[in-house]
């Protein structure tokens, strides 16, 4: 049956079960022969705390009520699957590492401290984190690298990016991801070069700039242009997701991997050996 544990599969978590991602990955885990679904979080007071997660969703009982208690679900856990909100991932991180539970993290939008806090959670336990966790994009970031190494700065390079009307940050993580990959690849550093939000008299375009422009309109999913415009001629390396399933998927295969591993802070190049 659907959400039963399954002897010798990782018991799942996710958080923010309500979610546009938090109910796709209880999908995921709960159609995965891989892992099983240990319990769904969801915050104090919400209306579905103390429902099936099933029945919440619109559909059939699981057998797993949501919880407002991430310590109690963490500790029968093996991974937390967490697509959130930083100020909750940053606490979860914290809560995932003392049950030595693998923590993948989608959620987008960190700061700097919320980063260096995950890394010292990841002093005690597994954390794989990508802005992104599609095998596609993930390949877009080495393609990316590899175009960006192999032009010189007559290129000028602007990461467009495009997302629903719900979206709260921007440039959104995957455009940070691209945007740092052009910037490796290139030998500098992003936060030099970075020029994001652009309006009125901006000046000329800067040399050596990587630009960032975030859209957000309707429903979509998620699509991400890496441009490379020159005089004269112009490529654009391009990935769009058209079902959040593609990053439901690669978040359950960040969780299987992440079992048995050191801890420490991973990505999803190291999950899928890109
Ligand atoms: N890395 C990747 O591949 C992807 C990353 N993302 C990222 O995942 C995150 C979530 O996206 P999405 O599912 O669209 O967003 P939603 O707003 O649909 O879902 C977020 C969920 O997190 C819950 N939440 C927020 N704050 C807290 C908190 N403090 N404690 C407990 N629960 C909390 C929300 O509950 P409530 O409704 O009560 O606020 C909600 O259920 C974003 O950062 C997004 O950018 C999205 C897709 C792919
Ligand atoms: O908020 C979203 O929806 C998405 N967020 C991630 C991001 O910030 O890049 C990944 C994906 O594009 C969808």
């Amino acid at each position: 049956m659907m959400g039963t544990p399954m002897t010798g599969t990782p018991g799942i978590v996710i958080t923010g079960a309500s979610g546009r991602m938090g109910q796709m990955l209880v999908q995921a885990v709960t159609q995965s022969d891989a892992c099983h679904l240990v319990a769904a979080l969801e915050r104090e007071g919400h209306a579905w705390v103390g429902q099936d997660i099933g029945t919440a969703m619109g559909g059939a009982a699981l057998g797993v009520t949501v919880t407002d208690d991430p310590v109690a679900a963490f500790a029968k856990a093996q991974a937390v699957i967490d697509f959130t909100a930083p100020a909750a991932t940053v606490a979860f991180a914290g809560l995932a590492a003392q049950a030595r539970a693998v923590h993948v993290i989608g959620t987008t939008g960190l700061s700097d401290d919320d980063i260096a806090a995950i890394d010292r959670a990841a002093h005690h336990a597994v954390i794989v984190r990508a802005g992104n966790m599609s095998l596609g994009v993930n390949l877009l970031v080495q393609l990316t690298k590899k175009v960006a190494a192999a032009l010189d700065e007559d290129f000028d390079i602007e990461v467009i990016e495009a997302h629903h009307r719900h979206k709260v940050d921007a440039p959104s993580g995957t455009a940070l991801m691209l945007g740092e990959a052009a910037a490796t690849g290139r030998g500098v550093e992003l936060a030099d070069v970075r020029d994001s939000g652009r309006d009125g008299i901006t000046g000329a375009r800067k040399r050596g700039d990587i630009g960032f422009t975030a859209i957000r309109g309707g429903d979509i999913v998620g699509e991400h242009d890496v441009m490379f415009a020159a005089d004269g001629e112009r490529i654009t390396l391009r990935h769009v997701a058209t079902d959040r399933r593609v990053f439901a998927r690669g978040a359950l295969k960040a969780a299987i991997w992440g079992q048995d591993r050191a801890p420490g802070h991973y990505d999803m190049l190291d999950v899928l050996g890109l």
